[in-house]
């Protein structure tokens, strides 16, 4: 669709409560639970004992006996988000805790059923999903202290160790430097509506500085994730059984569906904030990679889903600066754009470090007799060339990136 085309002037304010978005902590859950009532210990047990019990090949026999639990006595968002967590992390150890070539196809009652139940009430698919793993997997490790990297903890856990820890809190550090962006989006979207230009002005000032500071966090990606631990453990993990060639019948969930079902796997592409920018800015992503990202709203809370379509149907601050003629937020509004480019980028040369080297790099030792890099030489084939989320990568991310450029207003007047 043409930007301009098309497009409806929205008249509703935005406000971030209605959408169950937090002015302090964006789409990540706030001081999410650690604990569920004692009936529910039999999961408690099994997921904060995850990664000993994959490492022991035992998960699955623990799972196979587990009870069937009555989902009737969770109560509260919250119960329901650290239920959905349990249930995903013990889910993607049971299917993966011997590698891609003895996959479990079947999640065997005791788990899907009470795991459909939390996932139908929450509004989301009966995998692992970047809600679950980046945004309700936190704690603080000193409740008085701050939300730094060094004060922040992970509350369930998989093999990896602090690759796999660092992976999650530095994903959910990006999410709080979007904070100040989500919050200049409902600010700008009202800004609009009253032709009060110096809020616009401020909003977009926040929110390319957010931005700027979403790729300070993502840096330390480096500094934190292993590349051969995450390519070799952690993506496995990640997988899900849809768009993935090691899973052609998708996963039966026993006691819920007669037939296997299809979900894809985690990914920060279900991550609501990137795409809120690109709503806000109006980036047009080409057909493919749009029905890509629309499809990872499916795995995005109901409440942050419904936001992007408000976003959507918003005023366009792209059209007010076009037909207002304003040079001072055309800059502003580029400024916005190159961030989000720059964003993109570094994501690119992050991915190009984590998988697309190491990668190559595993192919290569997987050709060896004597590897020593055992990490590379349990790599998943399977995904080489794709996502957890099962898209086609680099075309993906720097398609996505070319069209985020292609939004720049040129001095046309
Ligand atoms: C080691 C770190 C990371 C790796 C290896 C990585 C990898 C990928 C891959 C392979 C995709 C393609 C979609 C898929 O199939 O999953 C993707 C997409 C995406 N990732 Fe990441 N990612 C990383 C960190 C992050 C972080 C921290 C964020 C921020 C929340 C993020 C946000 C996104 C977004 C929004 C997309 C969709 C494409 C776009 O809008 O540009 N990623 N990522």
């Amino acid at each position: 669709m043409n930007t301009e085309e098309g497009e409806t002037r929205g008249t509703s304010y935005i406000s971030l409560d209605e959408f169950n978005i937090s002015k302090e902590w964006g789409f990540v859950l706030p001081n999410p639970l650690s604990d569920l009532p004692k009936m529910y210990q039999p999961w408690m047990d099994i997921a904060n004992n995850l990664t000993h019990l994959i490492e022991h090949h035992q998960l699955r026999c623990e799972v196979n006996n587990m009870q069937l639990l009555s989902t009737d006595f969770l109560s509260g968002y919250k119960q329901l988000r650290l239920a959905h967590l349990a249930l995903s992390f013990i889910t993607m150890g049971y299917v993966w805790q011997e590698g891609e070539h003895n996959i479990a196809k079947v999640l065997p009652k005791s788990l899907a059923v009470p795991y459909c139940e939390v996932s139908k009430i929450l509004g989301l698919p009966p995998i692992l999903v970047h809600a679950d793993c980046v945004l309700t997997n936190w704690k603080k490790k000193d409740a008085n202290g701050t939300m730094e990297l060094r004060n922040l903890d992970i509350i369930f856990k998989l093999p990896g160790g602090n690759s796999t820890k660092g992976f999650f809190l530095v994903t959910l550090e990006v999410e709080l430097a979007a904070v100040q962006g989500i919050k200049a989006i409902s600010i700008a979207t009202e800004a609009i509506l009253r032709h009060d230009d110096d809020s616009i002005k401020n909003a977009l000032h926040d929110m390319a500085e957010s931005i700027r500071k979403m790729n300070q966090s993502l840096k330390k990606m480096d500094e934190h994730v292993d590349p051969d631990t995450f390519y070799g453990i952690i993506r496995l993990f990640l997988s899900g059984w849809k768009d993935n060639p090691a899973f052609p019948e998708g996963l039966l969930y026993e006691g819920v569906w007669d037939k296997p079902r299809f979900f894809s796997g985690g990914s920060a592409a279900q991550s609501s904030t990137l795409q809120s920018f690109d709503e806000f800015l109006r980036i047009r992503h080409e057909e493919k990679n749009a029905e890509f990202l629309y499809r990872m709203r499916d795995y995005m809370p109901p409440s942050h889903k419904a936001f992007l379509q408000a976003i959507t149907s918003g005023p366009s601050v792209r059209e007010h600066i076009m037909l207002n003629r304003n040079l001072a937020l055309r800059e502003l509004y580029n400024d916005c754009i190159a961030a989000l480019v720059d964003l993109r980028n570094y994501h690119i040369t992050v991915v190009t470090r984590y998988i697309t080297i190491t990668a190559a790099k595993a192919k290569a030792e997987k050709a060896k007799q004597n590897s020593s890099a055992l990490l590379l030489q349990k790599a998943p084939a399977a995904l080489a060339e794709r996502g957890t989320g099962g898209s086609g990568i680099m075309c993906l991310l720097k398609s996505v990136r070319d069209a985020t450029k292609k939004v720049m207003i040129d001095n046309i007047w």
